[in-house]
């Protein structure tokens, strides 16, 4: 009892609940996302180009992965509610964007030089993507209206899809072109069941509808109108965040892992983490909150 009373006091420290409790990180400014603080440890990120309909063009296919990096250190940020500014989540690629789909070697006369600019572009904007996965915080990405092509992408990555039932979703990308190649055909067949709809929806570039997509699992909730999509966003946001930090990052961490490889290492990696984590303050102190018949204990940061 004395070693858990100890190890009580210095997991609160000498800080006082609000302040553990208040944001203190300084949040970067972005040209095309509002980056807020929406409620204690609940931050929300918005993609805000609306009169394009929130289209990415370069700036922003940078700017979503500096901001998830960021997030990923911040110690005050717990989860993320990620949306669009206005009628749209996402148009997709901004296509009147000449430097979207164009590296500085485009007049270079080596075609060897210029694949590898583009294989770069490439990656840098599928890192863009991942780094929503990579930020253990996990992102919960409520949609409305056009959900289309690096939209899908995006969605794929996040850890929970809610929609208002205005939104539509749509793969376009065979139809501009182009092949998927930031993360939807990698992801969206492990995020819904059937492989055929997959299939179906990313060759024949066909729109769903938000009923459709509730059907198939790509959108766990759907919500009459946008003003109801956010309000329960925030709700479930604020609801994670009430959460040990440690052991929701592990979880996030663990189900990523897990959706990756078999069974047995998933297991052996969670073994590997929690031999840790199982000594962690955040469960002595549920374990003492339990005992004593006391609300659930509020948790320190990271
Ligand atoms: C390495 C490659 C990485 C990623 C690749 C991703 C591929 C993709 O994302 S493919 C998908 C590309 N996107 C599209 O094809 C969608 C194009 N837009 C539309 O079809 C329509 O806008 C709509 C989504 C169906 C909505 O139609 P509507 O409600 O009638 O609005 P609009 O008047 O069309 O749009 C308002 C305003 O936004 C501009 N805009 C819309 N989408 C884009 C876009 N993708 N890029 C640039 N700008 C876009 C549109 O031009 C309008 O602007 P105005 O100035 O008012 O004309």
């Amino acid at each position: 009892m004395f070693q858990l009373a100890s190890r009580l006091a210095r997991s609160t420290g000498g800080m006082s609940l609000l302040k553990r409790n208040c944001s203190s990180s300084t949040i970067p400014q972005y040209e095309t996302l509002a980056v807020t603080v929406h409620s204690p440890f609940v931050y929300h990120v918005e993609l805000n180009r609306p009169d394009r309909l929130n289209a990415m063009n370069g700036t922003m296919w940078r700017e979503v992965g500096e901001a998830f990096r960021v997030l990923a250190d911040d110690k005050d940020c717990r989860v993320v509610v990620l949306s669009g500014a206005g009628r749209a989540f996402t148009a997709g690629l901004d296509l009147s964007d000449p430097s979207v789909l164009m590296p500085s070697v485009e007049d270079d006369d080596d075609i060897a030089r210029r694949c590898q600019a583009m294989h770069r572009l490439i990656r840098r904007y599928q890192d863009s993507v991942t780094s929503l996965e990579k930020c253990l915080k996990p992102v919960i990405c409520a949609m409305n209206g056009p959900c289309v092509g690096a939209g899908v992408d995006i969605a794929s990555t996040a850890d929970i899809r809610l929609c208002s039932s205005d939104s539509w979703f749509q793969i376009k990308e065979v139809a501009i072109g182009l092949a998927a190649d930031v993360g939807t055909l990698q992801r969206l067949p492990k995020a819904i069941g059937s492989r055929s709809l997959v299939n179906e929806l990313a060759l024949t570039a066909r729109k769903f509808l938000s009923a459709e997509a509730k059907e198939c699992g790509f959108v766990s909730g759907v919500f009459p109108d946008k003003e109801s999509l956010m309000k329960a966003a925030f709700e479930m946001a604020a609801s994670i965040a009430a959460m040990s930090p440690v052991a929701v990052q592990m979880t996030k961490r663990s189900l990523v892992f897990s959706r990756d490889h078999t069974v047995d290492e998933s297991l052996e990696h969670i073994a590997s983490w929690n031999q840790a984590l199982l000594q962690s303050d955040d469960l002595m102190k549920s374990a003492m909150a339990a005992a004593t018949k006391s609300p659930p204990p509020t948790f320190s940061k990271l």
